[in-house]
């Protein structure tokens, strides 16, 4: 028997930063929102803890226990004093290393799956739990739909949303490593006094309403973390003004890029940025998503 559990990247549609703590994170008010590009994880029963992986940027994804879907097994597997013996298979659509929570997707679909496999029957609260220990962005992947992170982005409050959003995913050529664009943020900032992280009510707003053009309005300022992931991979400057001369109604890079993430009007207006873009040169791929998506869940 096998268990396949589907889950969502995402996108940040506000990233406000605060000052780096002592622990070396930082708070955040994190406004997630689930996109419906997914990857996939296939737990099944064997003698010990292996990993494989499938699809784009697949080469880049270790196959050891310093995979998230390994920790995530292991993770579980210790709480309830049984061994991980499993195999996981991703299954990748989410680009890797592009800012768009891939990593943390296949750990919440790990966990899950090896949940239902093992019937260790986790609460809802013990799985956020894991997920928490296993990064940041890790308990929004297994809720998704879209939730204020707050914290170091772990203490999710649901949002309200109110329609669809279509969007474009222009993948760069090259990765960025998440902590190397926080700490371009505290070089950034270093002489700067970074106020509290809060959320936008009227970005919250504009979510709950279904406002496309309101959301659009508010984007180009929205990640704080948008001039660290420029600093350190330029180039996405190019992309982004490619994607507004294309048609997009906001443009901004995708939480730590340097995937950068394109507002449209509609589905249709999606498909001719995602042609712009890719006719610009100045990005590897273009992908075309709508949001909200449902978090991890159990497809077979
Ligand atoms: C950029 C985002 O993707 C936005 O959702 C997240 O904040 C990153 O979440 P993540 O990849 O799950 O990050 P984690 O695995 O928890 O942490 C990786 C590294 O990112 C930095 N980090 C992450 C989250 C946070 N609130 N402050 C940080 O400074 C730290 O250097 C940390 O060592
Ligand atoms: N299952 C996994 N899938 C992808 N990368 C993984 C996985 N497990 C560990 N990694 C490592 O994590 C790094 C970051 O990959 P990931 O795709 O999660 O980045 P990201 O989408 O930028 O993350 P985030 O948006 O959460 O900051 C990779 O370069 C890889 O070395």
């Amino acid at each position: 028997m096998s268990v396949t559990v589907r889950v969502p990247a995402k996108v940040n549609v506000q990233l406000a930063v605060g000052a780096a703590r002592p622990d070396g994170f930082h708070d955040l008010a994190n406004v997630f929102l689930a996109v419906g590009l997914y990857d996939e994880v296939t737990a099944t029963p064997a003698g010990e803890l292996t990993v494989t992986c499938e699809g784009p940027g697949a080469g880049q994804v270790p196959l050891d226990r310093t995979n998230l879907a390994a920790r995530a097994a292991i993770a579980l597997a210790a709480r309830h004093g049984i061994e991980p013996d499993v195999h996981l298979h991703i299954a990748k659509d989410i680009p890797v290393a592009g800012g768009m929570a891939g990593g943390s997707a296949d750990a919440a679909g790990a966990l899950l799956a090896c949940d239902a496999l093992w019937g260790t029957d986790a609460s809802r609260e013990e799985l956020l739990d894991i997920c928490a220990e296993l990064g940041s962005d890790v308990p929004f992947s297994l809720v998704g739909g879209a939730a204020l992170g707050t914290g170091r982005g772990e203490q999710l409050r649901v949002l309200d949303v109110g329609g669809e959003f279509h969007w474009v995913f222009a993948v760069a050529d090259g990765g960025l490593s998440t902590p190397a664009v926080y700490r371009e943020f505290d070089r950034l900032n270093a002489h700067t006094d970074v106020p509290e992280p809060v959320a936008s009510q009227r970005l919250l707003d504009a979510l709950a309403k279904g406002d496309v053009d309101g959301l659009a309005s508010l984007l180009p300022d929205s990640n704080g973390l948008q001039p660290a992931a420029l600093s350190l991979f330029p180039e996405l400057t190019d992309t982004l003004a490619a994607g507004r001369a294309a048609g997009a109604l906001a443009a901004l890079v995708s939480g730590s890029g340097p995937t950068t993430a394109f507002l449209t009007g509609d589905a249709e207006s999606a498909h001719t940025v995602a042609e712009g873009l890719l006719a610009s040169g100045t990005c590897r791929a273009a992908r075309v998503a709508a949001s909200p998506a449902p978090g991890a869940t159990v497809v077979s």
